[in-house]
């Protein structure tokens, strides 16, 4: 498909993925591969393996794969590179990348007879007719990650920055009335750890003519790209709206019923709330929210002196993601040694968690409706701020 006037998304949908390294990813994803023609073809980032044949067919259509002068790796992870192999096999491309991305590549392949043209940052590459800057953002969200921008035709190719995970057919950001969500979710789950690198690597592009930025998940941004470049910055300086997540398990209800408790009381004094039962969430949608959330609020029974096994698990992805500086709040019912909160409270303490105790917060067994309005008045104060 035609993006711009020699440039052609030549990507591939995966219509069918649901676990994408642990990201539940319910309408699946796409891997952007985009070629620039020319007197020399480049093509951008590739897919993974099992899309080869995907992959081919859409260079096909505009031109012969063997005809393929330049790979151009932004970034190793399998996903963009697997496919390398067989192209290089077909074309005999010259692979250009960064010094990281050549010792990635050859961590991954055999790499013995492929040829390389490594690339520093700020540098340009006349290419053809085409010139080439390539800008290095590394740990965004590998070591090797850089994006590319494309002078003539002012596109910014940002490999995994900017990407969502979202199967669809249409190709452009104002056909998804949700992209910001996807989006969101994305950065979340991928880039969040390493949030702070951000900023700088936005003021790295900031004096380019941008007209369309071109990731390597998900559509391309033309009209929202102003928005997603705001958002970005939001997420990553931790912005927060008047907002609170509510995580929790239950074996028979009781820590549902404090859970519930807590939402009455958020809501009552105008927070926007969400509650997630962790074991029918996928984790990746609970993160999404968690991102730009002012509270936390993590429950669960105690069996077996500790947490319920779904939120031991949750609390390991996130405490791996860092969001940090939210007010925390961890609850739940037990019968006669309590021992859940303290594990939550471990975690919300290595990320730097506010966090608000309350003797209502545990609860011996079935809560009793004292206990509950106790429960309530605590989300009153919580949600006002005393
Ligand atoms: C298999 C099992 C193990 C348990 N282990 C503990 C424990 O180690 N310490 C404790 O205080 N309560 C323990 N309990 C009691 C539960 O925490 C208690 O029943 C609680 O009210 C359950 O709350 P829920 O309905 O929100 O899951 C255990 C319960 C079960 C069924």
């Amino acid at each position: 498909m035609k993006i711009k006037n020699n440039v052609y998304w030549v990507g591939v949908i995966d219509w069918d993925i649901r676990d994408f390294h642990g990201y539940t990813t319910l309408s699946g994803s796409t891997y952007n591969s985009y070629l620039i023609k020319g007197k020399e073809n480049i093509l951008i980032d590739t897919a993974k393996e099992y899309l080869f044949a995907q992959l081919i067919n859409g260079i096909n259509r505009i031109i012969d794969p063997k005809d393929i002068d330049y790979i151009v790796v932004n970034h190793v992870e399998k996903d963009h590179s697997g496919s390398l192999e067989k192209l290089i096999e077909i074309s005999g491309a010259t692979i250009i990348t960064n010094d990281k991305g050549k010792e990635h590549l050859s961590l991954h392949y055999n790499v013995k007879d492929w040829d390389f043209l490594i690339v520093d940052n700020g540098e340009e590459l006349s290419i053809g007719e085409s010139t080439l800057k390539f800008i290095k953002t590394p740990m965004l969200h590998w070591p090797d990650n850089m994006i590319v921008y494309y002078k003539e035709e002012k596109i910014l190719f940002s490999n995994d920055a900017f990407g969502q995970h979202l199967a669809s057919s249409e190709r452009y950001d104002y056909e998804i009335d949700e992209v910001i969500e996807y989006a969101k979710e994305y950065f979340a789950n991928i880039l969040m750890p390493y949030r702070k690198l951000i900023p700088s690597a936005i003021e790295n592009i900031k004096d380019l003519e941008i007209e369309l930025i071109c990731p390597s998940h998900g559509v391309i941004w033309k009209e929202k790209k102003e928005e997603i470049i705001k958002k970005y910055l939001d997420w990553a300086n931790d912005k927060v709206e008047n907002k609170a997540v509510i995580v929790y398990d239950t074996m028979y209800n009781s820590t549902k019923s404090m859970a519930y408790a807590l939402a009455d009381g958020l809501i009552d004094t105008g927070v926007k709330t969400l509650i997630y039962k962790v074991s029918e969430t996928p984790i990746n949608v609970i993160m999404r929210e968690i991102l730009d959330a002012k509270y936390v609020l993590v429950g669960s029974s105690t069996l077996n002196q500790g947490c319920l096994p779904t939120i031991a698990k949750f609390l390991n992805y996130m405490k791996g993601l860092r969001p940090e500086g939210k007010i925390g709040v961890a609850f739940g019912s037990y019968g006669w040694m309590e021992m859940a909160t303290e594990e939550i409270k471990e975690v919300f303490k290595k990320l730097n968690f506010k966090i608000i105790e309350d003797s209502c917060l545990k609860v011996r067994f079935v809560p009793k409706e004292e206990d509950l309005k106790k429960i309530y008045d605590f989300a009153l104060k919580l949600g006002e701020g005393v």
